[in-house]
């Protein structure tokens, strides 16, 4: 399904925006007063909305739908990929339409855009926190999506693409409540028992979270190649300070008031203090502050990302050896702890020391159908109903 909409002066595209994420984008738009017409499979009776079909699988469809598009508003200015699906039994299916077609929707915005006498445009591509990490219920889904990270930051960097101002960006959610986490999932994905206690163990985010992140990559002018992650418990990564010179908001953060107040009387020498060397070293150094503050951050928020899916790994490592084995199961936390860290170093992070005491809790709070016991120095983790 497709979606069309005109907003004050720009025209944009966003696929599969009949429900879920694509429609809470697309309203998001109208609330902001933009007038709006969409296409989709569904007709909206609408003065500002209107539905047509397409498919994004079928090629024809969707150039002709692209055509359609320039041929009424002669123009789009942004291209929202956002269609997908989650179905590892019709694995080619979840390619076609999640990576396939977004490399399709992708070139077809940027050959449009790049002919437009260099007033840019921005493609978003939907991927997911699947695309960034692995995720053991779901491959297919999970390489799809790491292929829209990759299309898209490979584009990026095209001087091509920059020369004509066009910025591409990806958008990735963490588990949300839309129709593709409901229904039933035995068909879907490998191990549905396994896939619910994860997503269980993840807080879900309604789509208003996700929309807050999608308008602020939206408004963001220096967000090509962006890989912006949304998940509840964090901020939006990759939200970097774009200020390309000092600014009043910066001298506030320096909190030089004397120069503050000159400039809001309109002071014109102090309007050409600002530029002083020694002013702007001031702000330049907050803002480097600032920014290695944002740094580390985003360094702590990686390694929480490994620990997770080290931790989660765990997880599954038990519940297989429990499934395939005809006896009971007993877990050294000692081994445990071994193989967590040894994931942890192939993940990629620098220190991968861990403290056992931590990591038996986790576990413990991650599967509640253990139970830790100490037998001389050593901590075993074994099944409830084992024991
Ligand atoms: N909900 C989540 O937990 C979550 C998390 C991360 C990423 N995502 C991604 O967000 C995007 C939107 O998903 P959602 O959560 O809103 O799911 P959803 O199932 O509610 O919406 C998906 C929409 O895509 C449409 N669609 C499916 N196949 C299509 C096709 N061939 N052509 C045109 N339209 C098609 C569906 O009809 C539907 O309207 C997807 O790319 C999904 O992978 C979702
Ligand atoms: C119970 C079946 C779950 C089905 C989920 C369906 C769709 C989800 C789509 C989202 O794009 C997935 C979003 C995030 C997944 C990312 C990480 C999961 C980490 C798994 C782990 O911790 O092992």
């Amino acid at each position: 399904m497709i979606t069309i909409f005109n907003m004050t002066g720009k025209v944009a595209v966003v696929t599969g925006a009949a429900r879920g994420l694509g429609r809470a984008f697309t309203e998001a738009l109208l609330k902001r007063g933009d007038k709006v017409c969409f296409c989709d499979v569904d007709n909206f009776g609408d003065d500002n909305v209107q539905f047509l079909p397409c498919d994004v699988r079928k090629d024809q469809e969707f150039t002709d739908f692209f055509n359609r598009v320039i041929q009424k508003y002669n123009t789009v200015d942004i291209m929202i990929n956002n269609a997908g699906i989650l179905n590892e039994n019709q694995w080619r299916k979840t390619v076609d339409i999640n990576l396939t077609a977004v490399i399709h929707g992708s070139l077809l915005a940027m050959e449009h855009m790049r002919n437009r006498s260099n007033s840019g445009g921005l493609i978003l591509n939907v991927s997911s926190l699947a695309g960034v990490m692995p995720v053991s219920f779901c491959p297919a889904y999970t390489a799809s999506k790491h292929g829209v990270i990759g299309f898209s930051r490979s584009w990026a960097l095209q001087p091509e693409v920059r020369k004509n101002r066009i910025r591409i960006a990806c958008l990735c959610p963490s588990f949300t409540d839309t129709d593709i986490i409901k229904g039933t999932y035995d068909s879907r994905v490998h191990g549905p028992e396994l896939a619910r206690r994860v997503m269980n163990s993840y807080e879900l985010m309604v789509t208003d979270r996700v929309t807050e992140a999608f308008l602020r990559i939206l408004d963001d002018l220096d967000n090509n190649g962006k890989v912006m992650m949304v998940t509840p418990t964090r901020g939006n990564d990759n939200d970097n300070d774009n200020e390309t010179e000092p600014t009043i908001s910066g001298l506030c953060r320096i909190q030089d008031k004397q120069l503050l107040a000159k400039l809001s009387s309109g002071d014109v020498i102090a309007q050409k203090m600002k530029y002083h060397p020694s002013c702007l070293a001031a702000v330049y150094r907050e803002r480097a502050k600032k920014r290695q503050t944002e740094a580390e951050n985003s360094c702590t928020q990686e390694k929480n990302m490994m620990k997770e899916t080290a931790l989660a790994e765990l997880v599954t490592y038990f519940f297989e050896t429990r499934r395939n084995s005809e006896e009971s199961v007993v877990f050294r936390l000692a081994d445990l702890a071994y193989l967590y860290e040894e994931r942890l170093t192939q993940l990629g992070s620098s220190s991968a020391q861990v403290h056992s005491t931590r990591l038996r809790d986790k576990l413990l709070q991650k599967m509640p159908e253990l139970e830790a016991h100490t037998k001389g120095r050593d901590v075993l983790l074994m099944f409830k109903k084992d024991i």
